[in-house]
């Protein structure tokens, strides 16, 4: 039997390595056993790893000395040991998950291989040659902490993902309309019909009545729904910073202008760009809209370089635009662009059906925004909502519900009569819009102790900032009467 895992010699002499230099130049450890398992040599490196000498070793059964116990420190007897094994059947073994003793007590990870030594055809020995392998562990072993740490992070982002998706879906998604009036079924026909065209569509009603929602989901509905969805509310600039937020400008196109910007309109290619509050638009900007809409195409603040377009415009607003026009704050012609097809979105008052079903839908979503496990209101709560006139929409039954979320003791929300003050005793005489303004408003004040601002103040209640609310009692002559 000859072949490359077995070491074939001349005499018994020759077990024995001629060059002891090779022998003490490698780095490997090496044990030669004969056929009683003595050893008969030891080389420098197997020294250097098991602390044993040569001399301590040499003529004895080593087992004993380098191999007693497993890892786990349990007997580890001779007759399985692999290098006697291959003393008595002569199979070359390869060992890589154990450990050799050192002199000291302690061990270290080996990988070794046992291999027979034949003299003309009779075995007469084995040769262990073994490597101390504890560096490579560690790299293991911190290799497979990290690759779980990554696991785990993965893991971890994926639920997040599925999360902020779930959320995200419950925001935005194409089932995130929540109403069974026939009024909304109609509006929920008409987004449908018109969300996979590249029409342009003017979203109107009062605030809070859901343009936005109604905006988002024509887009997810649209073939454009994996490009962004960029929103401008154009009431919150200044015309100036309006034009360079919507077109974007050139490095020292004006004092500030530090660096060339990308306006959202170039940032919305391929998507859709939804213009809210268009009626703030200053007639400048209209012009500039205007163009943009006809040629498909714009220039950056400072720039003369015209860059094409390809955008699906949403435009929103809770004015009447029509009477803008009337009025010269609103370019016709803009106005005919804008509405190509328009969608009003019905106030909450003309569709009080649709209050279940959008509580069920605000109660789940407050569950999540607070923690909470409430199961929804009570049948007279449900009634009272449906008895209110809601001016300020969806948005004011979410403050609503979120305030008495907050204060709830019992799983089930119990919501009093909401009144607009004095509406019985004054019913016979009809009355302004801003008697009733006043009125409703000095009637949330008084409700919550004259608390302006806050989630428990009445801004948040009337689903206007703090600052409207200032400016309106201001305007209306409302002061502190308790
Ligand atoms: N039918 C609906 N189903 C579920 N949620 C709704 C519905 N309508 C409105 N909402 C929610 O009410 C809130 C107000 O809606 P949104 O912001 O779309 O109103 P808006 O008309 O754009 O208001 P504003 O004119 O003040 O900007 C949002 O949180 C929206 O998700």
């Amino acid at each position: 039997m000859t072949d490359s895992t077995q070491l074939n010699i001349d005499s018994h002499a020759d077990f024995l390595p001629e060059n002891k230099l090779l022998l003490n130049a490698v780095g490997e450890g090496i044990y030669g056993f004969d056929l009683n398992g003595n050893a008969v040599f030891i080389n420098p490196a197997a020294e250097r790893m098991t602390g044993w000498k040569n001399e301590e070793l040499l003529g004895r059964n080593i087992h004993d000395c380098h191999h007693h116990s497993h890892a786990d420190g349990s007997h580890y007897p001779q007759e399985e040991c692999p290098i006697y094994n291959t003393l008595n059947d002569g199979i070359a073994r390869e060992i890589s998950h154990d450990v050799f003793w050192r002199k000291d007590g302690s061990s270290f990870p080996v990988h070794y291989t046992s291999t027979p030594v034949y003299k003309s055809g009779e075995l007469i020995g084995v040769v262990a040659i073994f490597r101390d392998i504890t560096v490579q562990k560690q790299t293991e072993d911190s290799l497979r902490q990290a690759l779980e740490q990554v696991q785990a992070m993965s893991e971890k982002l994926a639920n997040e993902n599925h999360y902020l998706l779930a959320e995200l879906a419950d925001r935005t998604g194409d089932v995130g309309i929540s109403g069974e009036s026939d009024i909304i079924k109609q509006m929920i026909s008409q987004i449908k019909l018109v969300a996979n065209t590249s029409s342009t569509v003017l979203i109107t009603g009062e605030n809070g009545t859901g343009k936005e929602l109604v905006a988002r989901n024509l887009h997810k509905l649209s073939d454009r729904s994996d490009k962004p969805m960029v929103s401008v509310n154009c009431a919150a600039f200044s015309p100036a910073l309006l034009e360079s937020e919507l077109f974007g400008h050139e490095k020292g196109a004006f004092t500030g202008a530090i660096s060339r910007r990308k306006g959202r309109f170039e940032l919305a290619d391929k998507g859709t760009l939804f213009l809210d509050e268009i009626a703030e638009l200053s007639l400048e900007a209209q012009s500039k809209l205007l163009r943009v809409i006809q040629e498909q195409e714009f220039e950056r603040v400072g720039s003369s370089e015209s860059i094409k377009l390809d955008i699906r415009l949403i435009a929103a607003t809770h004015h009447d635009l029509l009477k803008r026009v009337d009025q010269g704050l609103f370019r016709m012609d803009l106005f005919y662009r804008l509405n190509v097809f328009p969608i009003k979105v019905p106030p909450l008052r003309e569709r009080p059906n649709d209050i279940p079903y959008l509580v069920s839908h605000i109660v789940n979503e407050l569950n999540r925004k607070l923690g909470k496990k409430l199961k929804g209101v009570s049948k007279q709560s449900l009634k009272n909502l449906m008895a209110y006139t809601w001016p300020g929409n969806v948005r004011e039954l979410q403050n609503v519900l979120e305030r008495f979320s907050i204060l709830a003791d019992s799983q089930i929300l119990r919501i009093p009569k909401i009144t607009i003050s004095n509406t019985e005793a004054t019913a016979s005489r009809s009355r302004t819009l801003s008697e009733l303004e006043a009125e409703h408003i000095t009637h949330t004040l008084q409700q919550l102790n004259w608390r302006i601002s806050g989630p428990l103040g009445a801004a948040a209640l009337l689903g206007l900032p703090a600052s409207t609310l200032r400016s309106r009692m201001k305007k209306l002559g409302i002061q502190r009467t308790t």
